[in-house]
């Protein structure tokens, strides 16, 4: 990035510790001005369409960032220079790439590290921190639902969940989740037997009945937004009693599910306390080494103040994040300014 007014306040400063009398005649520094703030991006098209809207765009620019395509074909040394790299694509052979441009340019912010969004890309290691975290203070308990990782041999399922004693119904996610369709297609099980019928790798969850709401919490740095969505019914005793199989079910929490101005129970519809969600997003953020990402996050039906993280998704669509053009803009000048300040403060 380029900042005028640094170099100069920096040079008065040196000059007073050596002048006595500058001390008194130097005028104060000018406040540092940002030129142009480059932000490279390697994402999906469908990312790109949500993410990269007009008004964000437009704000952008009167902000002084530009947003520039990376051509994967291309090496990214010949493109840019960058001040942040903002990327969310799966591939090996990308990672990669991103990894050496990184070591060789430590100066460029790249949104975020490959080896730490890589640990979202599981079922098993995405909730591990939360489950480590034991997040439990006068705000609530955050926890997450009992799961068991299947990788192979779908016959002995119903031995394993007996063994692990978890508790019907379930919920079976695939183990592995890289942004295609099939990665997100989940499936409700009613008896372990018919478990056997599932294609692993997957986990299976304990389904936690939370009055058809679920909140998603976005996370862009140290900002944080939350919005209400439908989410999957509760499974009554006489449901779960009269009901055998697996049943697969379509993604029910998406954006045209949005539960916010919805005439709701008020018990279910309360957002989770906000010290309680930022001291969760604090604590994730460190954890996990992100900045962006979102949480979905449910509270046990007939509890206050009960909560189960269920999902973490790298770089959610923040176009349904309330107000998103302001903050995410913002959220890149700052993480460019901060790390300015801490060069100057090096020097
Ligand atoms: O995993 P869950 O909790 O369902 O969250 C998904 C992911 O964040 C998707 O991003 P990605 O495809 O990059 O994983 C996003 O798509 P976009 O960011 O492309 O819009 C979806 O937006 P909706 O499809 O609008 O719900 C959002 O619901
Ligand atoms: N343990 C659970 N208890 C209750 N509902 C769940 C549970 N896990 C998932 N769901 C429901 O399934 C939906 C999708 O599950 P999620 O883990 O968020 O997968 P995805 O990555 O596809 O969004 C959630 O939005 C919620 O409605
Ligand atoms: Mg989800
Ligand atoms: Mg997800």
């Amino acid at each position: 990035m380029r900042l005028n007014g640094e170099i100069s306040y920096l040079r008065n400063e040196e000059e007073n510790e050596n002048d006595s009398v500058a001390l008194i005649s130097l005028p104060p520094p000018p406040p540092p001005t940002l030129e142009k703030l480059v932000v490279g991006y390697a994402l999906t098209s469908k990312k790109v369409k949500s993410f990269l809207q007009p008004k964000l765009e437009g704000l952008a620019k009167k902000k002084g960032i530009v947003f520039v395509a990376i051509d994967q074909s291309q090496p990214l040394v010949d493109q840019g220079p960058f001040d942040i790299v903002l990327h969310k694509l799966t591939g090996k052979e990308w990672q990669q790439i991103l990894q050496d441009y990184w070591e060789k340019h430590p100066e460029v912010t790249v949104l975020d590290p490959p080896a730490a969004i890589q640990h979202l890309y599981n079922r098993q290691s995405m909730l591990q921190d939360v489950a480590n975290l034991n997040l439990s203070d006068c705000y609530g308990k955050v926890g997450t639902p009992r799961q068991l990782v299947i990788t192979k041999d779908p016959s002995s399922i119903p031995d394993a969940v007996s063994k692990a004693r978890l508790t019907l119904p379930l919920v079976a996610k695939p183990l592995v989740v890289d942004g295609s369709a099939k990665s997100h297609e989940l499936s409700l099980a009613y008896d372990e037997f018919s478990l056997s019928k599932l294609d692993p790798p997957l986990v299976l969850q304990e389904f936690v009945n939370h009055g058809g709401v679920l909140f998603k919490v976005y996370i862009v740095g140290e900002a944080i937004k939350v919005v209400r969505r439908f989410s999957l019914p509760d499974v009554s005793k006489r449901e779960l009693l009269n009901n055998t199989g697996v049943f697969r079910f379509p993604r029910v929490s998406c954006a045209a599910a949005s539960a916010d101005d919805a005439d709701l129970d008020p018990s279910i519809a309360e957002l989770p306390p906000r010290p309680l969600l930022e001291k969760l997003a604090r604590e994730l953020r460190l954890r996990l080494g992100l900045r962006l990402f979102n949480i979905d996050i449910i509270r046990e039906h007939g509890t206050r103040d009960r909560f189960y993280v269920i999902d973490i998704n790298y770089f959610p669509g923040y176009s349904k994040m309330p107000g998103y053009e302001h903050i995410f803009t913002d959220f890149l000048l700052s993480v460019v300014q901060s790390k300015f300040k801490r060069l100057l403060s090096s020097n």
